[in-house]
């Protein structure tokens, strides 16, 4: 495609071909869309950034990452569409324009490149990252495990042959530090959005412990109306309440570190389906799913603008 109007958002994509779709974008929206380098993978390709910003210095910002997992790849290919929905309404939708006047916003569409890559080329189902683990023959830590927040903790492992191995150390993952070294230069991220697939679900800490987090009760409420606005759509039924409740304990996950580091706003959004398809989402359903959770996201950005 030679512009991201015709650029194929109901398809699956390569990350060559989603590399070349954020180039497209920030050449058609200089003012509003820049491309940042936030690090290498630990085979040695770019974790970039698209940040969107209407000016302003050191202003607040809201946080969304795709593709953290390498299977999910409905969550990059809505989070393409996420990056081409903002484009298109900022000075065309009085709320999105609202928040954008005030807000920057984050996305990293190829959270982890390694895996993604090799999900293309070798294995469908792989999830980690595709560090060599010495002394195994196992490769990958999986990187949500790997985040300071209770790792360690009984939700992850130590073995490097598991789906969900913690790593050899803390942050030892370069697709998990870079984002905290960005996190904390920034310094001023208001919500934390990661993306994942597939189960319906709406999580918010705590993962490695039962115990209810501060703001549980306005993170609960928040996402009762993400999750209505969400169904509004289609129908699609997600549930949602904290990550130890909801689904199963889990040590070391991203939303954890993020509310620990002060960003109250921090979700997990688990796409669709519940298991039919899995994470083998037909291409049919990356647009509405992409919509619907737009709109979730929407209210989760405009309460965090007003709050
Ligand atoms: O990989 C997936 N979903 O995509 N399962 C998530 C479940 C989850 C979600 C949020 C926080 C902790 C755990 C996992 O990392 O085990
Ligand atoms: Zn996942």
């Amino acid at each position: 495609p030679r512009t991201t109007d015709d650029y194929d958002y109901a398809n699956y994509h390569t990350l060559t071909e989603i590399n070349s779709f954020m180039d497209m974008l920030v050449q058609e929206n200089p003012s509003l869309v820049s491309k940042i380098e936030i690090g290498k993978s630990y085979e040695g390709r770019d974790l970039y950034v698209l940040k969107f910003s209407t000016g302003g210095t050191k202003r607040p910002g809201i946080w969304i990452d795709t593709g953290i997992h390498a299977r999910e790849w409905v969550t990059p290919a809505s989070g393409t569409w996420f990056a081409k929905k903002i484009v298109t309404d900022y000075g065309r939708d009085p709320t999105l324009t609202a928040i954008l006047d005030k807000i920057d916003i984050f996305l990293e569409l190829v959270t982890n490149p390694d895996g993604y890559e090799y999900t293309h080329t070798s294995n469908r189902m792989w999830r980690k990252t595709r560090r060599i683990n010495s002394g195994s023959s196992c490769v990958g830590v999986d990187p949500n495990r790997n985040w300071g927040t209770g790792y360690g903790g009984a939700g992850s492992s130590s073995n490097p042959c598991s789906e969900t191995y913690r790593g050899p150390s803390v942050y030892s993952e370069p697709e998990v530090k870079s984002i905290v070294d960005f996190t904390r230069s920034h310094g001023n991220l208001k919500a934390f959005l990661t993306i994942h697939s597939y189960s319906q679900m709406l999580l918010y800490p705590y993962g490695d412990t039962s115990a209810p987090c501060v703001d549980e009760a306005e993170l609960d409420e928040l996402a009762l109306k993400a999750a209505t606005a969400l169904e509004s759509l289609y129908g699609t039924k997600y549930t949602y309440g904290s990550t130890f409740d909801t689904i199963y304990q889990a040590s070391g996950v991203t939303t954890d570190w993020a509310y620990d580091e002060g960003i109250k706003y921090s979700y997990t959004f688990e796409l669709r389906d519940k298991g039919y398809y899995g994470f083998i989402l037909p291409a049919d359903q990356i647009i509405p799913t992409a919509q619907e959770t737009w709109l979730a996201l929407m209210v989760i950005m405009e309460h965090t603008k007003n709050n």
